[in-house]
């Protein structure tokens, strides 16, 4: 059943530890406007709410009638639902396992699954078409591998060190090495100390992905396509030789889908 239009734009707010996603979809469920932003613990429901109408009429949007909102980033998830009900007039729904009893987590303790990762649960479906099993990798502060399965099994996972945390202990931890941009150099082996670093944290890191990957897919029964998002996932592109896609917005998308599945549910409990 297609969603009543009176429910959009749908904004999908995705809270990480460094950065916050915003999007907006339009009624065919399609994402028309994505932002990022710094994420600063320190601000409150006001200083949200005038982050987010700054960004909307920056570029001409009417104002949310529902949303999604995902975080892993406390209080803020709290913050932003205070900033939409009091000055946007929106119920946010709230990504969490409890919120999904269709989801079934195969941790050991299923709450403290974090909301992003549900996401990319939703976000992942449309690689199931053609395999068994997904693996999101996310690069975020963390980089996380999600293993997904077909009917909706978050079946477990990997959280590794991110690449900027990688270098920024390094770079605390050794007096005289310069600080670097987190890009690949055009050699394994380095002829300066800028190069050496780089291949260290991007070939490095790569190689670390690569490695969990061969290790993932050897403990599946089936083949597992694996699909990279988050913020260094670009800087990886063409580098991890056991990624398949790249999908900027697959964590957004997710969120969509997820919502879309909680109303068409909602619909159909009213119908009955
Ligand atoms: N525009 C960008 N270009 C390259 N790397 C980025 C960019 N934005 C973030 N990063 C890198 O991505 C990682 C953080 O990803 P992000 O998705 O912002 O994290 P989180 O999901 O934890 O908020 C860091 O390693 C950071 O250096
Ligand atoms: C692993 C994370 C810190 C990743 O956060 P991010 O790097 O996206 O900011 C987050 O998903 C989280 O806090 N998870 C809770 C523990 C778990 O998922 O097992
Ligand atoms: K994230």
């Amino acid at each position: 059943m297609a969603p009543s239009a009176s429910r959009f734009p749908l904004l999908a707010v995705d809270i990480g530890n460094t950065s916050t996603v915003l999007g907006l979809a339009d009624e065919h469920l399609n994402l028309t406007h994505t932002w990022r932003l710094r994420t600063n613990r320190d601000l409150l429901p006001d200083d949200l709410a005038l982050q987010l109408h700054s960004l909307l009429s920056l570029d001409g949007m009417t104002p949310p009638a529902s949303a999604v909102l995902s975080s892993v980033a406390p209080p803020l998830g709290q913050n932003y639902r205070s900033a939409l009900r009091q000055h946007f007039g929106v119920e946010a729904l709230e990504v969490s396992a409890e919120n999904l009893p269709e989801v079934r987590v195969e941790l050991d303790t299923p709450a403290a699954v974090g909301a992003d990762r549900l996401c990319n649960l939703y976000g992942a479906e449309r690689y199931l078409k053609d395999h068994e099993y997904a693996v999101v990798v996310d690069f975020g502060t963390s980089t996380n591998f999600d293993i997904i399965g077909r009917g909706r099994r978050f079946i477990g996972g990997v959280l590794a060190t991110g690449a900027q945390v990688s270098a920024d202990a390094l770079f605390s931890r050794a007096a005289k090495l310069p600080r670097i941009a987190l890009e690949a150099p055009a050699t394994a082996i380095g002829k300066n100390t800028i190069h050496a670093l780089q291949s260290g944290l991007v070939f490095g890191y790569a190689e670390m992905v690569d490695g969990l990957l061969r290790r993932i897919r050897a403990e599946l029964d089936a083949p597992a396509v694996a699909v990279a998002t988050g913020g260094f996932a670009h800087t990886l592109e063409g580098i991890c030789r056991e990624i398949d896609a790249y999908d900027e917005t697959l964590t957004l998308r997710g969120m969509v889908e997820l919502w879309h599945s909680q109303q068409a549910k909602n619909t159909a409990s009213r119908t009955l």
